[in-house]
């Protein structure tokens, strides 16, 4: 209807940006490895993807890991979140290797925000460890380990979600 106020997607709540660039991100995911490296070993590194692929092979790598799996989950079409859908789960032979509780096993995604995501592959695998690399507060408690905490009223620009820009000066009114 005209004059009504448009519906504000989770970016447009969130108001503070945190970009991160593929630097910060490798640099972030080998932190990670090293507060996982005390944990371990583990069996196998499960990724939900999209966004736990890129930290799952990183991961995987320095700690010398070579089975991957991945649980596919959908919510956020771009900003808004939406129901969990789960279009792949884990493989009924990684689920062996974690005694079907998942205990062994390394679940890694990119971030917990309102934890919907997590909870779920929690269920899945309640025995596992999950590691994100960045957290907010409202999905702290799910995660394990973790490297960075953001506020809940940040959304977190990653790099294969970005690209560079023309900025306008600041004396032009630019933020
Ligand atoms: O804690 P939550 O509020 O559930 O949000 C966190 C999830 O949201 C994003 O995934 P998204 O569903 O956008 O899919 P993608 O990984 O394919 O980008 C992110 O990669 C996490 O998996
Ligand atoms: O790119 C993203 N940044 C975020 O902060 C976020 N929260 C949920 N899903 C997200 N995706
Ligand atoms: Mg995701």
């Amino acid at each position: 209807m005209a004059g009504e106020a448009p519906e504000l997607n989770a970016q447009e709540k969130a108001g503070k940006a945190f970009p991160v660039s593929w630097d910060q991100f490798h640099r972030d995911c080998r932190a990670l490895t090293w507060r996982l490296n005390e944990v371990g070993p583990f069996h196998a590194v499960i990724a939900i993807t999209r966004g736990g692929l890129v930290p799952a092979a990183i991961v995987a790598r320095e700690l010398g890991v070579r089975v991957i799996d991945t649980v596919c989950i959908a919510s956020y079409d771009h900003t808004k979140q939406g129901e969990l859908q789960v279009l792949k789960g884990i493989s009924d032979a990684t689920m062996k290797l974690g005694g079907g509780t998942g205990k062994g096993l390394l679940i890694v995604d990119d971030l917990v925000d309102t934890g919907k995501t997590g909870r779920m592959v929690r269920k899945m695998l309640p025995d596992a460890h999950f590691a994100t690399v960045y957290a907010k507060p409202m999905g702290r408690p799910l995660v394990d380990t973790f490297i960075t905490e953001v506020s809940q009223d940040t959304w977190i620009f990653f790099p294969w979600d970005t690209a560079l820009s023309y900025h306008p000066p600041l004396r032009d009114g630019a933020a």
